[in-house]
Protein backbone atom coordinates (compact mmCIF):
# COMPACT_ATOMS: atom_id res chain seq x y z
CA UNK A 1 0.00 0.00 0.00
CA UNK A 2 1.39 3.13 -0.89
CA UNK A 3 0.44 6.64 0.16
CA UNK A 4 -1.07 8.89 -1.64
CA UNK A 5 0.64 10.77 -4.26
CA UNK A 6 -0.14 14.16 -3.02
CA UNK A 7 2.06 14.01 -0.09
CA UNK A 8 4.09 11.46 -1.83
CA UNK A 9 5.38 14.00 -3.85
CA UNK A 10 7.73 15.88 -1.73
CA UNK A 11 9.56 12.09 -1.44
CA UNK A 12 12.48 11.19 -3.91
CA UNK A 13 10.77 8.56 -6.08
CA UNK A 14 14.04 6.49 -5.91
CA UNK A 15 14.65 6.66 -1.85
CA UNK A 16 12.16 5.19 -0.20
CA UNK A 17 11.50 6.79 3.12
CA UNK A 18 12.70 4.07 5.60
CA UNK A 19 16.11 4.52 4.38
CA UNK A 20 16.50 8.18 4.25
CA UNK A 21 14.69 9.47 6.78
CA UNK A 22 16.78 9.82 10.09
CA UNK A 23 14.75 8.63 13.02
CA UNK A 24 16.93 8.55 15.75
CA UNK A 25 18.60 11.40 17.66
CA UNK A 26 18.27 15.27 16.94
CA UNK A 27 19.31 16.85 13.99
CA UNK A 28 23.10 17.26 13.58
CA UNK A 29 22.82 20.41 11.98
CA UNK A 30 20.94 23.61 11.69
CA UNK A 31 18.14 22.01 9.08
CA UNK A 32 14.75 21.55 10.34
CA UNK A 33 13.86 17.89 11.50
CA UNK A 34 10.77 16.77 9.82
CA UNK A 35 12.57 15.18 6.88
CA UNK A 36 11.87 17.38 3.80
CA UNK A 37 14.50 19.35 3.28
CA UNK A 38 16.96 17.09 4.37
CA UNK A 39 16.03 14.77 1.67
CA UNK A 40 15.35 17.64 -0.69
CA UNK A 41 18.31 19.71 -0.01
CA UNK A 42 20.77 16.35 0.36
CA UNK A 43 22.78 16.79 -2.87
CA UNK A 44 23.06 20.53 -2.43
CA UNK A 45 24.45 19.57 1.32
CA UNK A 46 26.76 17.53 -0.36
CA UNK A 47 28.21 19.99 -2.90
CA UNK A 48 28.08 23.03 -0.30
CA UNK A 49 28.06 21.90 3.23
CA UNK A 50 28.00 25.70 4.46
CA UNK A 51 24.64 26.35 2.01
CA UNK A 52 21.52 26.35 4.79
CA UNK A 53 19.12 23.55 3.19
CA UNK A 54 15.89 25.34 1.73
CA UNK A 55 12.35 23.60 0.71
CA UNK A 56 11.78 23.53 -3.00
CA UNK A 57 9.18 25.09 -4.53
CA UNK A 58 7.15 22.24 -5.07
CA UNK A 59 6.69 21.75 -1.44
CA UNK A 60 3.16 22.90 -0.26
CA UNK A 61 3.69 25.37 2.42
CA UNK A 62 0.28 27.27 2.49
CA UNK A 63 -1.64 25.89 5.32
CA UNK A 64 -0.85 22.51 4.77
CA UNK A 65 0.58 20.46 8.15
CA UNK A 66 3.55 18.66 7.68
CA UNK A 67 3.59 15.13 9.23
CA UNK A 68 5.05 14.37 12.21
CA UNK A 69 7.82 11.52 11.53
CA UNK A 70 7.72 9.34 14.60
CA UNK A 71 10.70 7.09 15.83
CA UNK A 72 10.77 3.75 13.87
CA UNK A 73 6.99 3.77 13.60
CA UNK A 74 5.98 3.74 9.91
CA UNK A 75 2.86 3.04 10.71
CA UNK A 76 2.52 5.98 12.72
CA UNK A 77 3.54 8.41 9.60
CA UNK A 78 0.41 7.29 8.33
CA UNK A 79 -2.01 7.16 10.61
CA UNK A 80 -0.45 10.88 11.37
CA UNK A 81 -1.15 11.76 7.94
CA UNK A 82 -4.71 10.79 8.58
CA UNK A 83 -5.11 13.24 10.49
CA UNK A 84 -4.13 15.75 8.02
CA UNK A 85 -5.83 17.02 4.92
CA UNK A 86 -4.75 14.44 2.91
CA UNK A 87 -7.19 12.01 1.49
CA UNK A 88 -7.18 8.28 3.28
CA UNK A 89 -6.63 5.31 2.20
CA UNK A 90 -8.84 3.80 0.03
CA UNK A 91 -8.67 0.69 1.71
CA UNK A 92 -10.23 -0.47 3.48
CA UNK A 93 -13.83 2.02 3.13
CA UNK A 94 -14.91 4.61 5.73
CA UNK A 95 -18.16 2.87 5.79
CA UNK A 96 -16.79 -0.60 6.24
CA UNK A 97 -16.77 -2.67 9.14
CA UNK A 98 -13.35 -2.81 9.81
CA UNK A 99 -13.23 0.48 10.03
CA UNK A 100 -16.23 0.12 12.34
CA UNK A 101 -14.92 -2.35 14.18
CA UNK A 102 -11.46 -1.72 16.51
CA UNK A 103 -9.71 -4.66 15.07
CA UNK A 104 -6.23 -3.93 13.28
CA UNK A 105 -6.29 -2.84 10.01
CA UNK A 106 -5.97 -5.52 7.45
CA UNK A 107 -3.44 -4.70 4.75
CA UNK A 108 -3.52 -6.14 1.45
CA UNK A 109 0.46 -6.67 1.58
CA UNK A 110 0.60 -8.81 4.59
CA UNK A 111 -0.45 -9.94 7.63
CA UNK A 112 -2.84 -7.52 9.97
CA UNK A 113 -0.52 -4.85 11.71
CA UNK A 114 -1.29 -4.70 15.33
CA UNK A 115 -0.90 -1.38 16.53
CA UNK A 116 0.12 -0.76 19.73
CA UNK A 117 -2.66 0.23 22.24
CA UNK A 118 -2.45 3.65 24.16
CA UNK A 119 -2.73 3.07 27.95
CA UNK A 120 -3.50 6.22 29.38
CA UNK A 121 -0.73 6.84 32.43
CA UNK A 122 -3.27 7.28 34.88
CA UNK A 123 -4.86 3.76 33.80
CA UNK A 124 -3.15 0.66 36.00
CA UNK A 125 -1.99 -1.89 34.31
CA UNK A 126 -4.21 -5.06 33.33
CA UNK A 127 -1.82 -7.72 33.87
CA UNK A 128 -1.45 -6.41 37.63
CA UNK A 129 -3.31 -7.18 40.74
CA UNK A 130 -5.23 -4.55 41.73
CA UNK A 131 -4.60 -2.91 45.12
CA UNK A 132 -6.40 -4.90 48.75
CA UNK A 133 -9.48 -3.03 49.37
CA UNK A 134 -9.25 -1.94 52.75
CA UNK A 135 -11.90 -2.70 54.84
CA UNK A 136 -12.72 -1.28 58.30
CA UNK A 137 -13.08 -5.01 59.32
CA UNK A 138 -10.21 -5.86 58.27
CA UNK A 139 -8.20 -2.99 61.20
CA UNK A 140 -7.78 -3.94 64.84
CA UNK A 141 -9.80 -1.19 66.76
CA UNK A 142 -7.29 1.24 68.77
CA UNK A 143 -7.26 0.41 72.40
CA UNK A 144 -9.77 2.64 74.38
CA UNK A 145 -7.94 5.03 76.97
CA UNK A 146 -9.74 2.63 79.79
CA UNK A 147 -8.57 -0.59 78.49
CA UNK A 148 -5.09 0.97 77.69
CA UNK A 149 -4.59 2.69 80.90
CA UNK A 150 -5.72 -0.93 82.90
CA UNK A 151 -3.41 -2.94 80.83
CA UNK A 152 -0.67 -0.62 81.45
CA UNK A 153 -1.36 0.37 85.74
CA UNK A 154 1.03 -0.25 88.00
CA UNK A 155 -0.46 -2.04 90.92
CA UNK A 156 -1.44 0.18 93.52
CA UNK A 157 -1.05 -2.35 96.03
CA UNK A 158 1.88 -3.74 97.78
CA UNK A 159 5.91 -3.20 96.32
CA UNK A 160 6.24 -2.99 92.89
CA UNK A 161 7.60 -6.46 91.37
CA UNK A 162 11.32 -6.69 91.11
CA UNK A 163 12.29 -3.37 91.77
CA UNK A 164 13.76 -1.55 94.58
CA UNK A 165 12.18 -0.41 97.68
CA UNK A 166 9.65 2.97 96.75
CA UNK A 167 11.43 6.41 97.81
CA UNK A 168 10.78 7.53 100.91
CA UNK A 169 9.24 10.58 99.06
CA UNK A 170 6.75 8.73 97.57
CA UNK A 171 3.51 10.65 96.46
CA UNK A 172 1.45 7.91 98.08
CA UNK A 173 3.59 7.86 101.50
CA UNK A 174 1.79 4.94 102.85
CA UNK A 175 2.69 1.94 100.55
CA UNK A 176 6.16 3.39 101.17
CA UNK A 177 8.79 0.43 102.35
CA UNK A 178 11.26 0.88 105.10
CA UNK A 179 14.30 1.53 103.21
CA UNK A 180 16.25 -1.50 105.88
CA UNK A 181 18.17 -3.02 103.75
CA UNK A 182 17.18 -6.75 102.94
CA UNK A 183 13.68 -6.83 101.30
CA UNK A 184 10.76 -8.38 102.51
CA UNK A 185 9.10 -11.51 100.72
CA UNK A 186 6.07 -9.71 100.65
CA UNK A 187 3.86 -10.60 98.29
CA UNK A 188 1.37 -8.11 95.50
CA UNK A 189 -1.57 -8.12 94.43
CA UNK A 190 -0.62 -10.85 91.35
CA UNK A 191 0.96 -12.83 94.23
CA UNK A 192 4.58 -11.87 93.73
CA UNK A 193 7.44 -11.49 95.57
CA UNK A 194 10.23 -9.13 96.08
CA UNK A 195 12.92 -10.77 95.28
CA UNK A 196 16.37 -10.38 97.00
CA UNK A 197 18.99 -8.22 95.16
CA UNK A 198 20.86 -10.95 92.27
CA UNK A 199 17.39 -13.22 91.56
CA UNK A 200 16.13 -11.92 89.39
CA UNK A 201 15.10 -13.77 86.31
CA UNK A 202 18.12 -12.52 84.77
CA UNK A 203 20.28 -13.63 87.21
CA UNK A 204 18.59 -16.90 87.00
CA UNK A 205 19.09 -17.12 83.30
CA UNK A 206 22.76 -16.07 84.10
CA UNK A 207 23.29 -19.16 86.52
CA UNK A 208 22.04 -21.50 84.08
CA UNK A 209 24.16 -20.52 81.36
CA UNK A 210 27.44 -20.69 83.47
CA UNK A 211 27.75 -24.27 83.52
CA UNK A 212 27.47 -24.76 87.25
CA UNK A 213 25.59 -28.24 88.14
CA UNK A 214 22.19 -27.48 89.06
CA UNK A 215 20.85 -31.23 89.31
CA UNK A 216 22.93 -32.23 91.89
CA UNK A 217 23.51 -35.04 89.94
CA UNK A 218 26.25 -36.22 87.58
CA UNK A 219 24.12 -37.85 85.68
CA UNK A 220 20.43 -38.71 85.10
CA UNK A 221 18.81 -41.27 87.04
CA UNK A 222 15.44 -42.42 87.59
CA UNK A 223 13.62 -41.62 90.54
CA UNK A 224 11.70 -43.59 92.45
CA UNK A 225 7.99 -41.95 94.42
CA UNK A 226 10.12 -43.09 97.62
CA UNK A 227 13.21 -41.18 96.71
CA UNK A 228 11.05 -38.32 95.70
CA UNK A 229 9.44 -37.85 99.02
CA UNK A 230 12.64 -38.31 100.75
CA UNK A 231 14.44 -35.17 98.95
CA UNK A 232 11.81 -32.54 99.85
CA UNK A 233 14.61 -29.62 101.00
CA UNK A 234 14.18 -30.46 104.75
CA UNK A 235 17.10 -31.29 107.33
CA UNK A 236 19.07 -29.98 104.83
CA UNK A 237 18.33 -32.65 101.87
CA UNK A 238 17.97 -31.61 98.50
CA UNK A 239 14.35 -30.44 96.97
CA UNK A 240 13.38 -32.51 94.00
CA UNK A 241 9.89 -31.53 92.73
CA UNK A 242 8.05 -33.71 89.38
CA UNK A 243 6.55 -31.94 86.70
CA UNK A 244 5.54 -34.31 83.89
CA UNK A 245 7.21 -36.94 84.68
CA UNK A 246 10.53 -35.49 84.79
CA UNK A 247 12.15 -35.21 88.15
CA UNK A 248 13.81 -31.45 89.16
CA UNK A 249 16.11 -30.12 91.75
CA UNK A 250 14.38 -27.46 92.51
CA UNK A 251 16.57 -26.04 95.35
CA UNK A 252 18.76 -23.39 93.80
CA UNK A 253 15.35 -21.82 91.89
CA UNK A 254 13.98 -21.57 95.64
CA UNK A 255 14.88 -17.90 95.73
CA UNK A 256 14.66 -16.58 92.53
CA UNK A 257 11.33 -18.36 92.41
CA UNK A 258 8.57 -15.03 91.18
CA UNK A 259 6.06 -16.51 93.26
CA UNK A 260 8.13 -16.96 96.50
CA UNK A 261 10.10 -19.88 98.41
CA UNK A 262 7.34 -20.86 100.26
CA UNK A 263 5.10 -21.40 97.29
CA UNK A 264 7.38 -23.52 95.71
CA UNK A 265 8.27 -25.71 98.58
CA UNK A 266 4.89 -26.88 98.22
CA UNK A 267 5.84 -29.00 95.98
CA UNK A 268 8.85 -30.19 96.75
CA UNK A 269 9.26 -34.13 97.33
CA UNK A 270 5.74 -34.62 95.24
CA UNK A 271 4.32 -33.77 91.90
CA UNK A 272 4.12 -30.85 91.45
CA UNK A 273 2.38 -30.68 87.55
CA UNK A 274 -0.85 -29.69 89.20
CA UNK A 275 0.32 -26.88 91.39
CA UNK A 276 2.02 -25.43 88.71
CA UNK A 277 -0.95 -25.28 86.03
CA UNK A 278 -2.94 -24.10 88.68
CA UNK A 279 -0.95 -20.90 89.00
CA UNK A 280 0.80 -20.06 86.18
CA UNK A 281 -0.01 -22.71 83.07
CA UNK A 282 1.92 -20.32 80.59
CA UNK A 283 5.60 -20.61 82.18
CA UNK A 284 7.95 -22.46 80.52
CA UNK A 285 9.57 -24.58 83.45
CA UNK A 286 11.28 -26.89 80.49
CA UNK A 287 13.15 -24.11 79.89
CA UNK A 288 13.74 -22.28 83.52
CA UNK A 289 14.76 -25.45 85.00
CA UNK A 290 16.88 -27.31 82.10
CA UNK A 291 19.65 -27.44 83.99
CA UNK A 292 18.37 -29.05 87.33
CA UNK A 293 16.73 -32.27 85.67
CA UNK A 294 17.87 -35.13 87.99
CA UNK A 295 16.18 -37.84 85.91
CA UNK A 296 12.96 -39.62 85.12
CA UNK A 297 10.49 -40.59 88.08
CA UNK A 298 9.64 -43.80 87.56
CA UNK A 299 7.53 -46.72 89.81
CA UNK A 300 8.82 -48.19 92.54
CA UNK A 301 11.72 -50.73 91.68
CA UNK A 302 11.29 -54.47 92.71
CA UNK A 303 14.04 -55.41 94.92
CA UNK A 304 16.78 -56.93 93.82
CA UNK A 305 16.32 -55.18 90.31
CA UNK A 306 19.04 -52.74 88.86
CA UNK A 307 18.85 -50.30 86.14
CA UNK A 308 20.92 -52.65 84.00
CA UNK A 309 17.68 -54.98 84.01
CA UNK A 310 15.23 -52.65 83.37
CA UNK A 311 17.42 -51.73 80.10
C1 LIG B 1 9.57 -25.35 89.67
C2 LIG B 1 8.58 -24.92 88.96
C3 LIG B 1 8.18 -23.47 88.92
C4 LIG B 1 8.67 -22.52 88.16
C5 LIG B 1 9.81 -22.67 87.14
C6 LIG B 1 7.97 -21.32 88.45
C7 LIG B 1 8.22 -20.13 87.83
C8 LIG B 1 7.48 -18.99 88.07
C9 LIG B 1 7.57 -17.79 87.30
C10 LIG B 1 8.49 -17.59 86.12
C11 LIG B 1 6.72 -16.91 87.81
C12 LIG B 1 6.47 -15.50 87.30
C13 LIG B 1 5.29 -15.63 86.38
C14 LIG B 1 4.96 -14.34 85.73
O1 LIG B 1 5.54 -13.32 86.03
O2 LIG B 1 4.04 -14.36 84.89
C15 LIG B 1 6.10 -17.54 88.92
C16 LIG B 1 5.15 -16.93 89.70
C17 LIG B 1 4.47 -17.60 90.67
N1 LIG B 1 4.56 -18.90 90.99
FE1 LIG B 1 5.81 -20.22 90.21
N2 LIG B 1 7.05 -21.56 89.39
C18 LIG B 1 7.15 -22.87 89.71
C19 LIG B 1 6.39 -23.57 90.62
C20 LIG B 1 5.41 -22.99 91.38
C21 LIG B 1 4.59 -23.71 92.30
C22 LIG B 1 4.69 -25.20 92.56
C23 LIG B 1 3.75 -22.80 92.82
C24 LIG B 1 2.66 -22.96 93.84
C25 LIG B 1 2.46 -24.02 94.55
C26 LIG B 1 4.06 -21.53 92.27
C27 LIG B 1 3.43 -20.37 92.57
C28 LIG B 1 3.68 -19.16 91.98
C29 LIG B 1 2.99 -17.94 92.31
C30 LIG B 1 1.92 -17.78 93.36
C31 LIG B 1 3.50 -16.95 91.47
C32 LIG B 1 3.13 -15.48 91.49
C33 LIG B 1 1.86 -15.23 90.75
C34 LIG B 1 2.04 -15.03 89.29
O3 LIG B 1 3.11 -14.62 88.81
O4 LIG B 1 1.07 -15.25 88.54
N3 LIG B 1 5.05 -21.69 91.39
N4 LIG B 1 6.54 -18.80 89.03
Amino acid sequence: QHPPSTWRSWLRDDTPPTEQIPLAGPPKDDRDDNGQAQNQTRPEQQESPETTPKALPSLPSDGVTIPTLKLGDEDAQESDSDTDEMPPPSFPALNSAQRASSQPRVSPMGPPIQLPTPRPSNQPVSSLMPPPQLKASNLRALPTPQAASASLRVPTTGPLPNRGPAPSQSPNASLALPLSGVAPQTPNARGKILLSPGHSPLDWANLQRSGKNLSGVSSLIRVTPSMLKQNNGQKGRPAWSVYQGRVYNITPYLPFHPGGEGELRRAAGKDGTKLFMEVHPWVNWENMLGECVVGILVSEEPVGSSLEDMD
